[in-house]
């Protein structure tokens, strides 16, 4: 995926003087209506939606639909994205516990590796990324900000890795993805105590960069911060951002195997599947 960016942003290198010329056009993220994708035809941003209600849980088929957007975005040669959901509380509950739970083996696979392809793709991105976090953000939730290069979160939601919290360690490519952003100090004490940060303590420890007073006001400082590229050569700017992530990127992919085999031996064990079933009573009891 690495190379195809380099040889993207070379093939751009190439012919930049008609990319600067090419105007994007709307588009939808395929079948479904899980994922739904904006265009500003004006300064071509995508806000892209999560929409699966009622709490935007990662399921199988909404991350595939999302890996699917963020091809069409690479490929439509994007001038930025904006990560946001429909729901006026969740931005993403993180994966469905669903998928975890009972687990049939060949979903399992499909549903972790569009896990790892949806993260590849966002985390290692050659366009410019920024999530409005207009609700509760806890883990896999947290990981699709994390990913993004800029986050703006609506007042009074709260937002971190809690996985300790659940009994599970985050996998390692969560984990890279935090450090990014934190110093690996906060990083450390936020994970292994797995913090959830209300809006304002995830400002002041740098998880999120601005706070906004709703979703409307979050998209327009994600959209002056993406904005501010245009200053900036797009192939200079993905190749430095790509670059600074390189390490954490090959590390998934020459390693996928590996991971997904540890994420199916996790989920198979009786004690995590025991865990997992009284989670999903505790929630419908809420
Ligand atoms: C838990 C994992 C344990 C073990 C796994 C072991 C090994 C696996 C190895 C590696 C993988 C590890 C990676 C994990 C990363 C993750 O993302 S795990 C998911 C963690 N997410 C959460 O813990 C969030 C749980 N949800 C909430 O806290 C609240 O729902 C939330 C604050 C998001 C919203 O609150 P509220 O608006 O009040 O909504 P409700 O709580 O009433 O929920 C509405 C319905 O949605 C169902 N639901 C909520 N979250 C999930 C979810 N993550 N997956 C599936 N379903 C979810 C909830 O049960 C309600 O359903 P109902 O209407 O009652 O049928």
């Amino acid at each position: 995926m690495i190379r195809n960016s380099i040889n993207l942003l070379t093939k751009k290198l190439i012919s930049s003087t008609s990319c600067q010329r090419t105007r994007m056009r709307c588009f939808s993220s395929g079948a479904t209506n899980l994922v739904d994708v904006n265009v500003n035809d004006k300064t071509g941003i995508a806000v892209v939606t999560l929409n699966r209600p009622p709490v935007n849980s990662l399921n199988l088929e909404l991350l595939t639909d999302l890996s699917k957007t963020l091809d069409e975005l690479e490929s439509n040669r994007s001038k930025g994205m904006i990560l946001t959901s429909s729901s006026k509380t969740v931005f993403s509950a993180g994966l469905d516990i669903l998928e975890m739970y009972n687990p049939e083996p060949e979903r399992s696979k499909a549903f972790w590796t569009a896990l790892q392809d949806v993260w590849l793709k966002l985390y290692g991105s050659p366009y410019p990324t920024a999530a409005a976090i207009n609700g509760h953000s806890p883990a896999g939730g947290c990981l699709l900000a994390i990913c993004c290069e800029y986050r703006v979160m609506v007042n009074d939601f709260t937002i971190g890795l809690n996985e300790t919290r659940l009994g599970i360690s985050a996998p390692s490519f969560f984990i890279s993805s935090f450090r990014n952003v934190l110093s690996t100090r906060e990083a450390e004490k936020a994970l292994t105590l797995g913090t959830m940060f209300s809006s304002d303590e995830a400002l002041k420890v740098g998880l999120v960069d601005e706070i906004a007073t709703d979703k409307a006001d979050s998209i327009n400082k994600c959209e002056n911060f993406l904005l501010e590229f245009k200053k900036v050569s797009s192939m200079a700017r993905a190749f430095t951002k790509q670059s600074l992530r390189k390490k954490d990127l090959e590390e998934l992919e020459n390693n996928r195997e590996q991971d997904l085999q540890l994420f199916l031996f996790a989920i198979n064990q009786p004690i995590v599947q025991k865990g997992l079933g009284a989670y999903i009573q505790s929630l419908k009891k809420k």
